[in-house]
């Protein structure tokens, strides 16, 4: 909200006493309107109400003027000596509603209008009609008034929050109920087509008669994720007239089945909002990844966040990105970010990983940890009942017992390695090795394991889009091909070999049992121009990635950079928080293109490990100067090789399996809810 008091001096007056004058020739002309039933809203809508003071008995003449900033609201005193002035800005409006009084008296700001042909009458019919005892009065005879009630949360920056502000006003120009709600409406169409052209996207969504798809996990957090959308969430969403389908998830993975296999997502939504934790948004972001349309369903629908878990570390930086509070109401203020729900994108993060010969591809919103934070996140999984304590314990235990870790660790630098600062001394990255390195398994076992179809992809079949236009064929004889061929000579597609292995992926399935699409027409080509056919068509459904694949040796030609040495922890984060209260990477954006790498080594001494930790919370963990156990490298991709196989690897806070993995930015690829947009 803006607020703007106009202070007591003469000429404001008098320039306040000439605005009047046009404001109650447009009063003249919305009353008219509604009199001649028109349909056609104006670009502005001027009336003017009374309120009651009860206490000092008297009326306070209010000026109230609907336009495309917002509503003002300009109050008079009888004497015309006190002039001040509110806008509630169009932005700040989540919804209107119209119709009969409501029968529980709602609270707010002016809480009974009058329009000013009644308002002269009515004091002409009832001279008393002052105080609450004359509105009883009038309450108990018959009210053919019409309501309008205007829903706003008005924003304050210092400190940052948001509060909810009540409008009422009453129209009883007319006897007649019908005409009276026939100018409420008119006030709330109009309130409605500003929001529209202000971009609100539920107003967008609703006049392409779409609705918000809202995913709750009734597990999420402390367990309570229905009541507190019942309770939250959904009288904001009636305020807003957001209309949406709620499903809630009855297990594991049914989020990302739902996204990933209905059909008509993007003609029936307009966004999906996950009302839970981190977890499930992780689970909307691969079923949509999944899709044959991952392309057009990432453009289309915005990905909104409302709290109902643990961590919430994005809920909390989108909530940070557009300056919108987030303590001490999370849920309602997030709730209010979705129905704001401006697409705004964001960086998402292409994992490549493996474990026992399998190669897996998902795709991460929040984080990749190695190490201290990693185990601290997990481990104290066991203390989950004691809530947020559980990190602070577990990170003093670990502080006590601290672990090293041993492997490779290699980058690519956001700027090149000229630009960089100076490296640290201690362990200084030296350019990637130009050999290859181990890989698992035989070449042939690679390659089957590459094309040995899943048993489940095998049932995804029957989930493909008809109008993709797809058919299958289970061949094996094109199966063996496909991996003979893969096995001879991968190098020549090593760009894409990574495509063949997503084990989680039906469309891995669909090109690996050499399944022949109508579109690609790949039955009159040799094997090795199918197997390009089949790469080119499969670089239009999925990312493509830029970095050689997980077994591919990392040159320094290309810029890479690698260290081999002892961690404590790597912990890689492309958004400001890991949680609500962990500030981790203060110089993140949504949409920078960039993970920020934050690299602790072997030698660092406990006291600076210690304020490292305390300093998450604010976001001063991080040395100023360069630093030889501490550093933070913003990069575009990096990949870990552990040595052994014990530890623990999490992405978005759930664990992996432990191995090797890589990971690559993928700048803007979906878009997320927020409340300024681009
Ligand atoms: N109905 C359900 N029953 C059990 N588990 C579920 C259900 N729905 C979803 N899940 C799983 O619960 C896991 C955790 O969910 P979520 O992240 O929403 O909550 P959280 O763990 O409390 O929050 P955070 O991730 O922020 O710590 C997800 O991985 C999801 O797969």
């Amino acid at each position: 909200m803006t607020a703007n008091p106009i202070p007591r001096v003469e000429q404001q007056e008098s320039e306040a006493e000439s605005q009047l004058k046009p404001m109650h020739a447009e009063t003249a002309e919305a009353e008219a309107d509604v009199n001649g039933a028109a349909e056609a809203a104006t670009d502005e809508l001027i009336g003017i109400f009374y309120v009651e003071n009860r206490r000092r008995k008297q009326n306070i003449k209010i000026v109230v003027k609907l336009c495309p900033e917002g509503i003002y609201l300009r109050r008079e005193t009888a004497q015309n000596d006190h002039i001040n002035e509110q806008l509630i800005r169009i932005d700040d409006i989540i919804g209107s509603s119209c119709g009969q009084r409501l029968k529980k008296r709602a609270r707010g700001g002016l809480t009974s209008c009058k329009s000013t042909r009644n308002q002269q009458q009515e004091q002409h019919q009832h001279p008393d009609a002052e105080g609450a005892g004359a509105e009883e009065q009038q309450g108990k005879e018959a009210d053919n008034s019409a309501y309008l009630y205007i829903y706003a949360y008005l924003k304050k920056e210092k400190p940052l929050r948001r509060g909810k502000t009540l409008r009422i006003l009453r129209f009883r120009t007319s006897d007649d109920y019908a005409e009276n709600l026939a100018t409420a409406r008119l006030w709330h169409r109009t309130i409605r087509e500003h929001k529209q052209r202000s971009g609100a996207a539920g107003e967008v969504a609703r006049a392409t008669g779409k609705k918000l798809l809202i995913l709750l996990n009734p597990k999420s957090g402390s367990g309570k994720g229905r009541e507190l959308f019942q309770k939250q969430v959904a009288p904001v969403l009636r305020e807003a007239e957001v209309q949406y389908d709620l499903q809630i998830t009855t297990h594991p993975n049914y989020a990302q089945e739902f996204v990933r296999s209905r059909k008509d997502l993007m003609e029936r939504y307009s966004g999906i909002v996950v009302a839970s934790g981190d977890g499930l948004f992780y689970e909307v972001l691969n079923g949509l990844m999944g899709r044959m349309d991952w392309r057009r369903a990432c453009r289309e629908l915005p990905l909104g966040i409302i709290p109902c878990g643990s961590g919430n570390g994005l809920a909390k930086s989108i909530a940070h990105h557009c300056n919108e509070p987030y303590e001490p109401k999370p849920i309602l203020h997030a709730t209010l970010i979705c129905v704001a729900g401006r697409a705004t994108p964001m960086d998402v993060v292409r994992v490549e990983l493996t474990h026992r010969d399998r190669h897996y591809v998902m795709y991460s919103f929040l984080s990749i940890g190695w190490g201290l934070i990693a185990d601290i996140d997990i481990e104290s999984e066991s203390l989950r009942s004691i809530g947020a304590q559980r990190f602070t314990l577990w990170a003093i235990r670990r502080l006590i017992t601290l672990r090293c870790y041993r492997g490779k660790l290699y980058y690519l630098p956001a700027k090149s390695s000229t630009e960089q600062p100076a490296a640290a001394p201690a362990a200084a990255p030296a350019a990637a090795p130009a050999a290859a390195q181990s890989t698992t398994g035989t070449p042939q076992e690679q390659a089957n394991s590459q094309a040995e179809p899943q048993p489940a992809d095998f049932s995804e079949f029957k989930d493909l889009p008809d109008d993709e236009d797809v058919q299958l064929r289970d061949n094996q004889s094109d199966l063996d091909q496909f991996a003979d061929a893969l096995s001879l000579d991968r190098s020549i597609y090593r760009q894409n070999a990574d495509s063949w292995h997503s084990a989680v992926s039906r469309r891995t399935a669909y090109y690996s049992i050499g399944g022949q699409s109508s579109r690609s027409n790949r039955s009159r080509l040799n094997v090795s121009q199918r197997i390009e056919a089949a790469n080119a068509e499969f670089n239009q459904l999925v990312p493509v990635s830029k970095i050689p694949g997980l077994q591919m040796p990392l040159s320094a030609a290309d810029g890479w950079l690698h260290e081999e040495g002892e961690f404590v922890m790597v912990h890689a984060a492309y958004t400001t928080h890991l949680a609500s209260d962990c500030y981790f990477a203060p110089e993140s954006r949504l949409n920078d293109g960039l993970i920020y790498l934050v690299i602790i080594r072997a030698g660092v001494g406990r006291s600076q490990l210690l304020n490292f930790l305390l300093g998450m919370h604010n976001g001063t963990h991080l040395p100023m100067e360069p630093d030889p156990h501490i550093q933070v490298v913003p990069v575009r991709a990096f990949r870990i090789e552990p040595c052994g196989s014990h530890g623990i690897l999490t992405i978005d806070g759930e664990r992996v399996d432990y191995g090797p993995i890589q990971a690559e930015v993928f700048p803007g690829l979906i878009n997320v809810m927020t409340t300024t947009g681009q």
